[in-house]
């Protein structure tokens, strides 16, 4: 049993990894400033607010805790707002990283597991991506996951801290308990606001751009379940804790869906038509991206359970029509 420092547990998919960690005997302790997070959502663990960026607040966490592990999923991910305000996600996402390992290094906390995205990918035409894929990034988001790795890879090179990079493709679904679930504010996700659409909680989803190099000219991506990604990382975690060295793995599941198959698969799940409208491209966005590796099963023994999209959806769905949610 570990004691696991959780940056971004107030999020998404950081909630969700709390839950697994808490599930598996560890404590996560989740470090959040609720930028884009919730307090109600730290359920599974002690919770401690503070910011990436203060680093005696963090040294004063890392001395209370001391944890054996820190899970960094804190980082701002609008893919749009990168593209608007650069200086933003370098401050928040590479600044506020090289402050948390800064402050990790000096606890003396041996293991890191990063979430870094398919998105530091950029354009690859087609591709099948794997780690060994040139890292192109044609968004500031992307640009600064990449170089976030890069970083890691230098604090990692004296061994005293080992590493876990995941680089995620699209998460969707939810905790089929309802106890956490996907609440981005703003919503920016392709699944979510399609829910939405069919709740009649917004107006008609719009498709960012149908003149893609795609069979039916919407982007492509590779979506996986936040409850298999959560896995992973439980997985990436004991690997480490084993003496596993650094390592970088895709989490994907190899299928790629069109925007049109996506909004279909949500029609056929909720029984709805998605009220959708044709709209101009959303800048920053690649034509596709699609998972070819199998290195996480290899070497982690990882297999995607759950990640289906109609499984997905039917989860998200589940979650959407909770009592408490608000779009
Ligand atoms: N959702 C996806 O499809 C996806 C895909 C690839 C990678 N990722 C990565 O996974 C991670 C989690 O994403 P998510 O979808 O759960 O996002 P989220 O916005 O729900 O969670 C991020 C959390 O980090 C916190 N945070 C942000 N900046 C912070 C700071 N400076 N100090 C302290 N806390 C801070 C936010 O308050 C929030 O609770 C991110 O690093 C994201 O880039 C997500
Ligand atoms: O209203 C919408 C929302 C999305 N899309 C399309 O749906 C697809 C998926 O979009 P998302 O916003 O759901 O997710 P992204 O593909 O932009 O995901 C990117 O941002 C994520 C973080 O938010 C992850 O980091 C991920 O790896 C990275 O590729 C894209 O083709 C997008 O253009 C629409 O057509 N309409």
């Amino acid at each position: 049993m570990s004691t696991v420092l959780v940056t971004g547990g107030a999020g998404y998919i950081g909630s969700h990894a709390c839950k697994r960690l808490a599930e598996a005997g560890h404590v996560p302790v989740t470090y959040d400033n609720l930028s884009t997070g919730w307090s109600d959502a730290v359920k599974f663990g002690p919770f401690e607010q503070g910011d990436l960026l203060d680093r005696p607040r963090l040294d004063e966490v890392f001395a209370r805790h001391k944890p054996q592990a820190v899970m960094h999923f804190a980082a701002l991910s609008d893919v749009g707002q990168s593209m608007r305000a650069p200086a933003l996600y370098w401050r928040n996402n590479v600044v506020g990283s090289m402050t948390l390992l800064d402050a990790a290094t000096a606890a003396g906390t041996p293991h890191f597991v990063f979430s870094s995205t398919c998105a530091t990918y950029g354009e690859q035409d087609g591709v099948m991506l794997d780690e060994t894929c040139v890292q192109q990034p044609i968004n500031a988001y992307g640009g600064s996951k990449r170089a976030v790795e890069d970083m890691l890879r230098d604090y990692g090179r004296d061994g005293r801290l080992t590493h876990v990079t995941f680089r995620y493709f699209n998460v969707a679904g939810a905790d089929p308990d309802r106890q956490v679930g996907e609440f981005h504010r703003p919503e920016t996700h392709l699944i979510p606001l399609a829910l939405d659409a069919v709740r009649g909680r917004r107006d008609a989803l719009t498709i960012y751009g149908t003149d893609y190099a795609t069979p039916d000219g919407t982007c492509i991506r590779d979506y996986v379940h936040v409850l298999d990604l959560v896995d992973a990382h439980l997985k990436g975690l004991e690997y480490l804790i084993a003496g596993g060295g650094s390592e970088v793995f895709n989490l994907g599941t190899g299928r790629g869906f069109s925007v049109r198959e996506v909004i279909d698969a949500v029609s056929a799940v909720t029984e709805t038509t998605v009220p959708a409208v044709e709209g101009a491209r959303r800048p920053g966005d690649c034509t596709a991206l699609v998972s070819g590796s199998r290195r996480a099963e290899q070497v982690l023994g990882w297999t995607p359970r759950r990640s289906t999209l109609p499984q997905m959806i039917a989860d998200a769905w589940g979650w959407h029509q909770m009592p408490g949610y608000t779009a």
